[in-house]
């Protein structure tokens, strides 16, 4: 069928409304010009005005009648002389227009003596970079000029650059990697330490932005954020990487600030997440961050491998599932999450099968949060049982129609130790403190676009959602609330965001060991461990070691009508034995 043009008035909207736009612009400046000597004169007379207004203000109140006289007889003088008032008005406009005019020091024209200084050391920098031996009219050359290479440049107050434009050849490789990072190096290098650029290539014009990047705010303290269901916000980055911003209480004031804000549930195609860093960096207080959030609609299970207690604070809370900090524990609740998984996939796969909607005790979204899970597989292995990270497979691959989200956080040096399942199904990525550009481009699956900080403050990094932009991050400051060294006031945001302590106050909270209402699960040992918080019948089990390939026969049909979208969603598994590599 052929498509039927727009109304001309739709199409031409645009078009009509720039030039209604442009034809006010030229209006205003003919105005602005015809109007030039009035607003002068206009200008002039209100200063004289004010001028003689501090006169009269300035003179003692004895004096005022004397001074009014004279100007009384001034004025009656020039009345009285023939062309007097005619001449006093010209006199009058005369002076208004001198006292008027705008007096503002114009600003100089081009950089000053030690901006050109600058820019010219950086043309020098390139020139072995971007000149051709055999070019007819080179752009860079020994002794050339700046001017024609940089067609914008802004300084800040210091004198050092702080936007740059650099046309370069069409010939240099910009395509790259390599050749980008040495020219973004040696820029970093040549227009300050200390400050963060952001270099943006554009391949098509041949030309290359420089920017220096204000430093993200790493005072946010943790608070309620304004976000929906299923939202949750990692920190914060630039103003010009995302469109939305979140209003937020910072230093005692109210500010609207960009986030990055990761989406989870069934809709989700970044359902689970990976944080890794060096040690200190601030991962667990990302964990921390996220279970607080995930806490207002959900409930989560906390598997601890640091053994320092991050995560104290919730325990016994409600919505805390399990906080485990010893291998027996860790299996038994993974192994529970698993089932769970199951369990709903089966519960929902009914339900619409009988074209009933999901059953309320599937919604309920479930998070599972590992912090360093490689200590665990290491334990397990020196004692020969089964890694911890294999009952992991389940929630990962099916979670996300489940409502089951997995996040994973470990040390740079330890990503050798993560199960195939956490590489390949944990498409929200984060790398958070210092890390080389090929660590950081090993996890993300792409290079960031600024350049690191000699001193990266603790909770800063970058993220990346799926095959989305690479944002910097800093992470709200999330303290555990009782290490003594963090700051009062954050501690305190903390605390006041912890759930209620559930009935079970202090003590570590048993799960409900009850096999599930919908009846055994289909390939799961009959007798296994259930945590299931909805149901009520009740029957103590015996532990059993989970079969991941039984569990993965258990939901292939539950999992059918979810597959299609399930493998739509498992990405190709970032090449990380790159940046274990490097770090090793
Ligand atoms: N976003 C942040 N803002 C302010 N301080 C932070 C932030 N993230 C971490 N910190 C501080 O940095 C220190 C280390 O943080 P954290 O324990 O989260 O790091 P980690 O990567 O988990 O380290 P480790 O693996 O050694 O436990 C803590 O004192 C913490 O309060």
């Amino acid at each position: 069928m052929a498509r039927r043009p727009l109304p001309r008035i739709l199409s031409d909207r645009g078009a009509h409304l720039a030039r209604g736009r442009e034809l006010a612009r030229t209006a205003a400046d003919s105005a602005t010009d015809i109007l030039h000597p009035l607003i002068t004169i206009a200008r002039g007379l209100r200063r004289l005005a004010s001028a003689g207004r501090r006169r009269v203000a300035d003179t003692p109140k004895d004096r005022r009648g004397a001074l009014l006289f004279l100007v009384a007889s001034v004025l009656m003088v020039v009345l009285l002389l023939p062309y007097g008032p005619l001449l006093a008005t010209v006199s009058l406009m005369a002076a208004a227009a001198w006292q008027g005019r705008d007096r503002a020091p114009t600003a100089p024209e081009g950089p000053d003596e030690s901006q050109t200084r600058r820019l010219k050391s950086l043309y020098d920098a390139l020139v072995p970079y971007f000149s051709s031996a055999g070019a007819p009219d080179p752009l860079y050359a020994h002794g050339g000029s700046w001017e024609k290479a940089f067609p914008a440049y802004e300084f800040d107050g210091t004198g050092r650059i702080t936007h740059l434009v650099i046309a370069y050849p069409a010939y240099y490789t910009d395509g790259e990697a390599e050749s980008r990072a040495r020219i973004e190096h040696l820029l970093a290098a040549k227009s300050g330490r200390g400050r963060e650029y952001r270099f943006a290539w554009d391949e098509e014009g041949n030309q290359l932005t420089v920017r220096v990047l204000a430093p993200l705010p790493a005072d946010i303290a943790a608070q309620r954020f304004v976000t929906s269901p299923g939202e949750t916000v990692l920190g914060f980055t630039d103003p010009a990487q995302v469109r939305r911003t979140l209003p937020v209480v910072h230093g005692g004031e109210r500010r609207d600030v960009p986030p990055v804000v990761w989406r989870t549930g069934i809709r989700s195609t970044e359902p689970h997440l990976l944080a890794v860093g060096q040690p200190g960096s601030g991962t667990s207080t990302l964990l921390r961050s996220v279970a607080l959030q995930a806490l207002r609609h959900g409930d989560v299970v906390i598997v601890d491998g640091g053994g320092t207690g991050e995560y104290a604070c919730l325990t016994g809370r409600d919505g805390v599932l399990a906080v485990e900090c010893e291998p027996a524990g860790v299996v038994e609740s993974l192994r529970w999450a698993a089932h769970e998984t199951e369990r709903r996939l089966i519960a929902a796969n009914r339900a619409h099968r009988a074209g009933d909607p999901p059953p309320e005790d599937t919604k309920r979204p479930l998070w599972i949060l590992l912090d360093r899970p490689s200590a665990f597989t290491h334990l397990a292995a020196a004692d020969g049982r089964e890694d911890p990270q294999s009952l992991l497979q389940v929630p990962l691959r099916h979670g996300r129609p489940a409502n089951v989200t997995v996040v994973v956080a470990d040390q740079l040096d330890s990503l050798e130790a993560l199960s195939d399942a956490v590489r390949q199904h944990t498409r929200a990525r984060v790398v958070l403190g210092p890390a080389t550009p090929e660590q950081v481009t090993a996890v993300l699956g792409a290079p960031p676009h600024t350049t690191p900080l000699d001193d990266v403050p603790a909770g800063r990094g970058y993220a990346r959602l799926g095959t989305g932009p690479v944002h910097r991050l800093q992470v709200p400051a999330t303290p555990n609330p009782y290490d003594d060294t963090a700051g009062a006031g954050h501690r305190q945001a903390v605390l006041d965001l912890l759930p209620a302590r559930s009935a079970q106050d202090g003590a570590r909270r048993e799960p409900e060991r009850t096999v599930p209402e919908a009846g055994p699960v289909r390939g799961a040992p009959a007798d296994t461990v259930f945590m299931d918080k909805h149901s009520t019948e009740k029957e103590p089990v015996e532990k059993k070691p989970a079969d991941p390939a039984a569990t993965d026969e258990t939901v292939a049909e539950a999992h059918a009508a979810h597959s299609a979208d399930a493998d739509k969603a498992a990405p190709e598994p970032v090449p990380m034995e790159a940046a274990a590599a490097e770090s090793s």
